[in-house]
């Protein structure tokens, strides 16, 4: 009887979880040699292992990227980006975890941006409240709303639900960028992992975006400025379906819902078309990492110089930067500005002086507002 609920929980979760793994159902002793059964197989390897050797491996895998790229320093402040879905809140959990077991010396905090989804945001931000209790790492919420004036919600009332994706995109990447200023962080770290950067250099191949092929396989990017504040991922080798499994397998607080706005139509071709080669040959996430590194751009290809965007002086490869020029169609009631042709933005962008160094003024209009920081 036991053993039926047992193997009926697990059926049960496979077909819950989008992801679905693979676990052993015939008593098999695990590959590490520990004596113990193996409770499922590796995504990544193959390996059959029990559930503790799988903890073991899969933390001391992030631990290898992580020094192996030398991602922190001793003493630095960093700004985990989580969202309260399952990536971000194992890399919380696992960054905590790492930074005690090997004394890195960081100092954690959590970032989360509100994009006013009614009915999705609201839900996971909760998640990430009872996250802030459960690691004990302080917790700042910024929104959409009282950094930009606009909340998607309202935002898709106003473009509709075909490019609503990329008002979100834009926006978010600033936020975190701002939440990390106000916040005074050395570094943020995001939940991305092999899956999304596999898909992300198939996408740019498709698309033929030389600048962002070279650059989406970086597992840190900074800006040539010395005001950007880097950002990593942690999980650059690590496989969507063991980050599943380890959540699910460690009981973490998570939320799993899909954002209610239709997910970017494009990256779910991407992504489809890595899910049916993974299924063929499970490395193939880690062979299109693989091939997006080691290609490199002839010399002389024209790539897209990074400036100052004169408006709020962050980093833009043009003029304005995309959350300007986005923000002011919302305001003019024009929010196909900034999606289609470049060649109005310029007639339609009232200049404002350029903001003194080391001054970003806030897209509203207002300048770095104290309040913002309460935590
Ligand atoms: N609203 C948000 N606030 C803070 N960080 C975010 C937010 N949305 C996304 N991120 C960061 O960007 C990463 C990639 O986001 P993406 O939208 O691809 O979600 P995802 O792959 O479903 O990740 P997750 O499971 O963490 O939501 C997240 O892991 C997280 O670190």
């Amino acid at each position: 009887m036991y053993i039926f609920l047992f193997i009926y929980r697990y059926i049960i979760l496979a077909k819950k979880q989008k992801h679905c793994f693979q676990y052993i159902e015939m008593p098999i002793k695990c590959n590490t040699g520990c004596g113990k059964n193996a409770i499922l197989k590796r995504p990544k390897t193959g390996h059959a292992l029990c559930k503790e050797c799988f903890f073991w491996a899969f933390e001391e895998e992030v631990h290898h990227t992580i020094t192996a790229a030398q991602l922190f320093k001793p003493g630095e402040y960093v700004a985990v980006a989580a969202s309260g879905g399952k990536d971000s809140t194992v890399l919380a959990y696992v960054m905590k975890l790492l930074n005690d077991r090997y004394d890195y010396g960081l100092k954690l905090v959590l970032l989360s941006i509100d994009e006013g989804i009614t009915g999705y945001r609201d839900d996971s931000l909760e998640t990430v409240k009872r996250n802030e209790q459960q690691y004990d790492i302080p917790l700042k919420i910024l929104s959409y709303e009282e950094l930009y004036g606009w909340t998607m919600d309202r935002i898709v009332s106003q473009v509709g639900r075909k490019n609503n994706c990329t008002f979100c995109g834009v926006f978010r990447r600033q936020a975190l960028d701002r939440g990390a200023e106000l916040l005074k962080v050395d570094k943020i770290v995001t939940g991305h992992n092999a899956d999304d950067i596999a898909e992300t250099v198939l996408m740019n191949i498709l698309r033929g975006d030389i600048a962002r092929l070279q650059r989406c396989t970086l597992i840190e990017t900074t800006s040539d400025g010395e005001e950007t504040i880097a950002r990593s991922k942690p999980f650059k080798y690590t496989y969507e379906k063991e980050i599943v499994m380890y959540a699910y397998f460690k009981k973490l607080d998570y939320f799993s819902t899909e954002c209610i706005y239709s997910p970017n139509a494009y990256r779910g071709h991407a992504r489809t078309h890595l899910k049916n080669l993974e299924k063929i040959r499970p490395t193939s996430i880690i062979d299109i990492i693989h091939s997006g590194e080691s290609l490199s751009v002839r010399e002389g290809v024209r790539m897209p110089s990074q400036m100052t965007c004169v408006r709020c002086g962050h980093i833009s490869s043009q003029e304005f930067c995309k959350a300007c020029v986005l923000l002011e169609g919302l305001n003019k009631g024009k929010p196909k500005l900034g999606i289609g042709k470049t060649s109005k933005i310029k007639e339609h962008m009232e200049t404002i002086p350029e903001p003194q160094k080391g001054e970003k003024t806030i897209l509203n209009g207002v300048k770095t507002d104290k309040k913002l920081l309460d935590f």
